[in-house]
Parts: C-alpha cells; sequence; structure tokens
C-alpha cells in the first residue's frame, strides 16, 4: 500500500498529508508569514517552506526516504490535459521563472522536487491550468487577449465524480455548474466530464474573499496609469487584497458574517458576493440550455448554511443543489498519485511547447 506526502501550498499556510491504506493518517496545516514572503525570490520560498515541512515532518517521526511518492498541487502552467503529471526539472523552471502569474500553487511541485532529492517520484493532478474550454469561452473580446482557464480544477473535478456516483449515473453523461466558494472562487460548466467555460479565479468572475473578480475595464485602466502604483502593487491590490478584505479588512467569512449581524454594509458586501455568485452560477445555467442535473456548491465557504441559503436563494430554481462543502485537495491528490503507482494511469509528461 503506498504511502504518499500530499502539499498543498496556499497563500499563508501549507496543508500537508499523509495518505496510507486508502485514507489520510495524517494531516496538518500550519501557517506562514505571508507578508514576508513578499520580499523573498521563488526558490527562496521554496527552501524555506522546504525546511519547515521536513523539520515538521522529522518532529512527527516520519522520514521523507520512507515516502513511496510525493503528490503535490499542481500550479499555473500552460493549458493543460486533466490527469496526473509527473514533476520534473523542466517544470519546476517554468513554475519558478516562467508561470507569470503569481500564486501559491507554483510552489509545491519545486517543494516536492526538492524534497524528494531525485530518489522519490514527485507528481501534480489536475493543476489549476487544465483547460477543457469550448471556442467560445476562450474568446475575451479583443484578439490580443484570450480567456484562461485557470480554476480550483483538483477540487471541482473530484467533488463532480463524488457526486455523478451518488446520483448513480457515469460522469460522462452528466452536466455540472460547480462553484468553489473558497478564498478565490471559480464558477464552471462541466459537460460530460469537461469544464467547457469557467471564471479564472484569479481575475474573473465574482469577487470573493480576497480578490476582486471583474472589474469595469476603463477604471482599471485609469488607476494603472494614475501613478500612484506600481504594477505589482495594482495586481496585489485585485487578486489578494480585494473583495471582503477590501470592503470588511477581513477575508474570513465567519468573521464577516458575525459583522453583517450588526452591520448593515457588511449585510450588503455579504449579499453582493452571493448575489455575483448567483450571477455566474445563472450564467453557465444559460449557456447550457438550461441543461444541468445538479448545481453543485463546494470549497470552505459552503460551510456556511446562511450563506449557502442566499446563494439558493437566486438559483435553486434552475437544477437540483449539492452543496459539498469543504476541499478534498489533499485526498485527491494523494489518489491522483495512486493511480499512477498502481498502474491504473500512466503519468503524463509537461513540454513547454506541447501543451493543448
Ligand atoms: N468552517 C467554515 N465556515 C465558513 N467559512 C469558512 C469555514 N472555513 C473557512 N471558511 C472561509 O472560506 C474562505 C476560504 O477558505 P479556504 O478554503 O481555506 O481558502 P483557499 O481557497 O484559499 O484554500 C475564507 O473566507 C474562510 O473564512
Ligand atoms: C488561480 C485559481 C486557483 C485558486 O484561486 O486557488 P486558491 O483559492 O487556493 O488561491
Amino acid at each position: 500500500m503506498p504511502r504518499i506526502l500530499i502539499i498543498n501550498p496556499g497563500s499563508t499556510s501549507t496543508k500537508l498529508g499523509i495518505y496510507e491504506n486508502d485514507e489520510i493518517i495524517w494531516k496538518e496545516n500550519f501557517e506562514h508569514s505571508a507578508h514576508t514572503e513578499d520580499l523573498l525570490t521563488p526558490e527562496e520560498r521554496v527552501k524555506i517552506r522546504a525546511k519547515e515541512i521536513e523539520g515538521l515532518l522529522s518532529k512527527e517521526g516520519f522520514k521523507i526516504e520512507e515516502f513511496d511518492a510525493i503528490a503535490c498541487r499542481g500550479g499555473i502552467l500552460p493549458p493543460l490535459e486533466s490527469g496526473t503529471y509527473e514533476v520534473d526539472e523542466e517544470m519546476v523552471d517554468y513554475l519558478l521563472h516562467k508561470t507569470g502569474v503569481d500564486h501559491p500553487s507554483n510552489l509545491a511541485a519545486p517543494i516536492g522536487r526538492l524534497l524528494s532529492r531525485g530518489n522519490i517520484p514527485v507528481y501534480i493532478t489536475d493543476p489549476v491550468s487544465v483547460d477543457e474550454f469550448w471556442d467560445e469561452a476562450r474568446l475575451s473580446g479583443i484578439p490580443q487577449i484570450e480567456r484562461r482557464s485557470l480554476f480550483h480544477a483538483l477540487n471541482m473535478k473530484a467533488v463532480a465524480r463524488k457526486v455523478a456516483e451518488e446520483m448513480g449515473k457515469p460522469l460522462e453523461e452528466m452536466n455540472f455548474v460547480i462553484a468553489h466558494l473558497g478564498g478565490g472562487i471559480s464558477v464552471g460548466l462541466q459537460v460530460k466530464g469537461k469544464m467547457v467555460d469557467v471564471n479564472n479565479a484569479n481575475d474573473e468572475g465574482p469577487f470573493s474573499p480576497n480578490r476582486t473578480g471583474e472589474l469595469p475595464v476603463g477604471d482599471v485602466v485609469e488607476l494603472a496609469f494614475s501613478g500612484k502604483y506600481t504594477e505589482k502593487e495594482l495586481l496585489k491590490r485585485y487578486t489578494k487584497q480585494g473583495g471582503l478584505l477590501a470592503y470588511l479588512g477581513t477575508d474570513d467569512l465567519r468573521k464577516a458574517m458575525k459583522l453583517a449581524a450588526n452591520d448593515p454594509k457588511a449585510e450588503l458586501v455579504i449579499e453582493g458576493m452571493a448575489y455575483q455568485i448567483a450571477k455566474e452560477i445563472g450564467g453557465m445555467c444559460a449557456v447550457a440550455g438550461g441543461n444541468i442535473d445538479a448545481i453543485i456548491l463546494t470549497g470552505s465557504m459552503a460551510y456556511n448554511s446562511d450563506f449557502v441559503e442566499k446563494i439558493k436563494s437566486y438559483v435553486a430554481r434552475f437544477a437540483l443543489v449539492v452543496v459539498e462543502p469543504g476541499e478534498n485537495e489533499l485526498l485527491a491528490l494523494a489518489e491522483g498519485a495512486k493511480r499512477v503507482l498502481t498502474g491504473k494511469e500512466n503519468p503524463k509528461r509537461f513540454k513547454v511547447g506541447e501543451t493543448i
């Protein structure tokens, strides 16, 4: 039975797990100082996090050489097919130096590769840049900019498989609208197992706990040329300090809901986030011609039943709403690596320039 170390870095913490005998036997979420990380190069961030992980594992009595594989969250690679990929130097180089989008998931494979010291296979499964768009979804409105498929592919695909199984039909016969409600929000249309359209969770779609989502383009251009901000500052403002954080000073939905109990402004902001999510869901239902088997709400914000009810009040008339709170990313990563270790699936190789 393979023993697999799982690494899933977020912006302020790294989620770790150990998988054995078909279950997660140990997990930990440990915090980093995101503020300090801003000043470091990607290599420095990788080294620091890898050292912290190794220290923690050794404190718990685990040795890296005792693992059969390391399973890491896939980062922002070029557009790729869904599946499990072997991590190699070319992928690490891309994630550290060429990706173009600053996101903590980019650190996972480099951390795994460093920890493995070349002795243990390292895999990623369903990276953020899985691309199954149909052609219409690629158009942005200007030929120079193509819309990008960047979303919570790992959790959304795992959840879709689970719901299809529970509904007793093959995934390839089901149409779902899936909303991942986390620090970032992805709302996607999955038709017969393929995510044919989804908002780019980094800079499109609804505003989220810490991102602005889509913004009016004229105002963005005006701010960009105001001379008040560098490119890096503005990107940070939109993709790390927007949404609930910008309006209410917290990106924690639980705190925001508490504020809303006595503060009409906070109440309006939360209603606004639910409204934007519902609009995105409704749009996906429309382009599927209303032919939807279920609307699935997932991610950590789906734990909050009051927030879920707000979204349901807009969209429940379109289809059955299934709530799958949280994200089973650790398990989904372990299972992706296991499918390869047990020979059920061949690992894919990433090659720059050979993407779909
Ligand atoms: N149990 C919970 N109930 C309601 N909201 C939660 C819960 N746990 C986390 N959240 C909220 O979900 C959002 C994102 O959490 P998380 O899933 O950890 O983010 P990420 O997508 O970055 O991994 C935050 O606003 C957080 O406050
Ligand atoms: C960029 C798409 C994936 C994403 O938003 O992940 P997080 O919510 O973990 O930041």
